[in-house]
């Protein structure tokens, strides 16, 4: 007997292969039905040859994915991955075979299979856990059970059935029963038809409790790991489950145990990912995330200037979230219900940029057939953005001063001032100090921007923050993008801190976004982000980090001195000797 399970996602689902065929595809008809755009309506068949089940696929076109190569026609093997469209399945082999059940077993059969189809609706632990039990009781025709669940090294007992609720506390306690050790200690099912003539379990503490005389004890095991039991008792005359087949048992055992295992899995997912949502809330500032310290300290920072009408310039590399601190700053701000407007000043060409900043009369230039407001117009009573100030003509810039110091805008063609009611906040990714230094932007409007400056650190700098991101730019984007969401595995979450993201955020939200359209394993991979070792730098010794450091301190301070070696060595209080060993390994 075999059986087919979904992994990787949040939604437990198992097929078991009891039939000679079981078809695969999208159609409804389907014994394992798989949505998908790669999945056909009669994708597959499953079919059992002699002992093997041989997976193969109905058109040559279509494409099942074993253990990550492509085929067309496979034996399946115990522990195969298929991934058929984006639905990825592991194959079962549960320990008995089949014809170990065929002689006896229609009647079991038939029970695995309703179990099998309550089962695909139930997602939640205690859901599974009630159908399984329900279903030993009704296998078994038992009057009483309980079933123990191991879960973070305690023992509870979360389901029961016709058993008084003080018999069960203290579940742990059952667990030195002598009947559920030498269940657990054989690692198989334990039938005592008549527990008043065995010497060895007639004192166990659930026979009292419970007052029973027939017991079935089922262990419950997933990789070799203990999970939890399903006990059940009959207290009618002696002898009741002598008939119950031990084999069926063995075989529903294995499998109840991968269920369960199963919804254990999603439900640790699902409280990761609520933990997660949990922590999120507490580290976003708006639609802002961030932990770090650099972030918290912008946040503050963000918080004290917002009330105050000043001029912001937000500076940092590109990506970074500079329009969405503006956003931020505006949101808290007396004019959040006014406008925001943004423009970006390097995007327009320079003929047009004064009439879309300012507005223009009519005939004020060719094709100006109407008036029209400007950005400053648009953003009266509300917050104008200035994105890429560093990008502004020198000829504008003296407008923009005016404007800023008089408040009074006029328009393209006139010369009518008018007064507006505006706040400005400017972004640039470039060095506007350097840029006043060497005199490509004006110092006072440098000044006038600048009565604060907000220095937005790039994410290299913000050390857990890209994990933080990365998780939240899933949650966000895998709806938005109607595609499942996936975690990162290990090795995507140790490239993620490697890299040093040039980019920054824009980046990361873009690797993401590809990653989720893109992967079809159960969390996205190294490869999935385009991070793979080539890409990352390279790890280095400290003794390396500091012979590099060196290197490019003496290529510098040679530089200043014009090439200059014996001046080099000089400065920098070393023998010239030093400085020839360097060059030559440079
Ligand atoms: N801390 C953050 N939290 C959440 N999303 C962020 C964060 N920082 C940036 N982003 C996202 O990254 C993208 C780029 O952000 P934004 O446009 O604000 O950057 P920028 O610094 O203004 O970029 P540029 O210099 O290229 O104009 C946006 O989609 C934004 O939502």
């Amino acid at each position: 007997m075999a059986l087919l399970r979904v992994i990787g996602s949040i939604e437990p689902r198992i097929w078991l292969l009891s039939e000679r065929l079981t078809t695969v595809g999208s159609a409804l008809a389907n014994d394992i039905c798989l949505l998908g755009s790669d999945v056909v309506e009669h994708h597959a068949t499953i079919q059992l040859d002699a002992s093997a089940f041989v997976l193969r696929t109905t058109a040559r076109k279509h494409t099942v994915m074993i253990n990550g190569k492509k085929r067309r026609e496979h034996t399946l093997c115990h522990g195969d991955r298929l991934t058929i469209g984006e639905t990825e399945l592991e194959f079962v082999l549960l320990e008995t075979p089949l014809n170990v059940l065929a002689p006896r077993g229609p009647r079991g059969l038939e029970h695995l299979r309703a179990l099998a189809a309550r089962l695909s609706g139930t997602h939640s632990v205690t859901g599974v856990l009630e159908h399984l039990l329900d279903a030993v009781l009704e296998l078994s025709e038992g009057q009483k059970g309980f079933v123990i669940l191991a879960r973070d090294g305690r023992w509870s007992v979360p389901v029961a059935r016709s058993v008084d609720a003080t018999a069960l506390e203290n579940a742990h306690l059952h667990l030195s029963d002598s009947i559920i050790g030498h269940a657990i200690a054989s690692r198989r099912p334990l039938i005592i038809a008549d527990v008043r003539n065995e010497d060895a379990f007639e004192g166990a503490q659930s026979v009292v409790d419970l007052e029973l005389s027939s017991v079935l004890c089922l262990p419950l095991f997933a990789h070799g790991e203990l999970l939890g039991l399903i006990y059940v008792g009959d207290d009618r005359p002696t002898g009741y489950f002598a008939e119950v087949d031990l084999e069926l048992l063995q075989v529903f055992a294995s499998w109840a145990s991968l269920m369960i295992a199963s919804a254990l899995h999603a439900d640790a997912l699902e409280h990761d990912r609520n933990a997660l949502r949990g922590r999120l809330r507490n580290q976003r500032f708006g639609s802002v995330i961030g932990a770090s310290k650099a972030m918290q300290a912008i946040f503050q920072a963000v918080e004290r200037v917002a009330p105050a009408s000043v001029s912001v310039l937000i500076t940092g590399e590109t990506g970074t979230g500079k329009e969405l601190i503006a956003h931020e700053i505006h949101r808290r701000s007396p004019r959040a219900d006014g406008p925001f407007i943004t423009i970006n000043c390097g995007a327009i060409p320079e003929h047009l940029l004064e009439s879309e900043l300012f507005g223009h009369v009519r005939g004020a230039f060719t094709g100006a057939t109407a008036r029209r407001d400007g950005k400053f117009h648009a953003a009266h009573r509300g917050t104008l953005f200035l994105d890429e100030i560093g990008e502004m003509p020198a000829a504008l810039q003296v407008k923009l001063l005016r404007v800023l110091q008089e408040h009074c805008v006029t328009r393209v063609g006139s010369n009518t001032p008018e007064e507006l009611d505006f706040r400005v906040l400017a972004a640039t990714h470039v060095d506007l100090h350097e840029a006043v230094a060497n005199r490509s932007f004006r110092e006072d409007l440098y000044y006038r921007l600048n009565v604060v400056e907000l220095q937005l650190p790039p994410l290299r700098k913000r050390g857990g923050d890209v994990m933080l991101l990365a998780n939240f730019l899933i949650e966000r984007l895998a709806p938005e993008l109607g595609v499942p969401s996936r975690p990162l595995s290990a090795s995507c979450r140790e490239a993620l801190r490697r890299y040093n993201w040039p980019g920054n955020v824009r980046q990361l939200e873009n690797r993401i976004k590809r990653a989720l359209i893109l992967a079809s394993g159960p969390a996205l991979t190294p490869a999935d982000l385009e991070l793979e070792e080539s890409a990352l730098p390279q790890r280095r010794s400290l003794a390396e980090a500091k012979e590099a450091f060196a290197l490019t301190y003496i290529l510098e301070t040679l530089e200043r001195n014009g090439g200059n070696r014996s001046q080099t060595a000089r400065d920098l209080d070393v023998d010239p000797r030093t400085i020839f060993r360097y060059l030559e390994k440079a």
